[in-house]
């Protein structure tokens, strides 16, 4: 299988190259249960996270043990948006976003409960891959509905086209 070698803080990791729609390959880049990755990727964001972001904010599921990482190691706290409109929500705030990797609309929902702790205050998005930014730009109008602002955006890798606005440790290929 073709890969892609990458580095994370002092970790290396091949990734494997993988189809997800006709004609469109990524190298797939999943931290859910590399412990070593995701710590080396939190320690490394949390050192570059502006001082004045009060909140992170992280879409479940594949950036959420990241955001925990940052979290601890900044003592900021972290909002998840779901991606699921659950029966105990209080008032949710929702979007719709197509995903790359799944080609399909998904939601983004935040729990009403949640808008105390974004409202009125600086924001940072936490993801994994910044890509299509299909997700950062309904997270952004998530935050920015219930009175947030985005100050920053910290994520492992972009993905594709160049994103300075984006805060991260490297960028991915995408394969067309
Ligand atoms: N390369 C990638 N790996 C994992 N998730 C992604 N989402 C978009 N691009 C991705």
């Amino acid at each position: 299988m073709k890969t892609h070698k990458v580095e994370v803080g002092n970790v290396t990791r091949e990734l494997p190259v993988v189809s997800v729609a006709p004609g469109v390959s990524v190298a797939l880049f999943n931290m859910l249960g590399d412990t070593e990755v995701t710590e080396a990727a939190g320690r490394e964001l949390a050192a570059r996270l502006p001082q004045d972001v009060d909140v992170l904010v992280t879409p479940e599921v594949k950036a959420l043990s990241l955001a925990h990482v940052i979290s601890r190691e900044s003592g900021k706290p972290y909002i998840v948006i779901r991606k699921t409109q659950k029966p105990y929500m209080v008032d949710p705030v929702a979007r719709e976003v197509v995903s790359i990797t799944t080609g399909r609309p998904q939601l983004l929902v935040l729990d009403g409960f949640d808008v105390d702790k974004i409202r009125g205050k600086k924001v940072a998005v936490v993801d994994d891959v910044v890509s299509s930014g299909g997700t950062l730009n309904s997270i952004r109008q998530i935050v920015e509905e219930v009175g947030g602002e985005v100050v920053s955006v910290v994520a492992v890798f972009t993905e594709g086209q160049e994103r300075p606005e984006v805060t991260a440790l490297g960028h991915l290929p995408l394969y067309t």
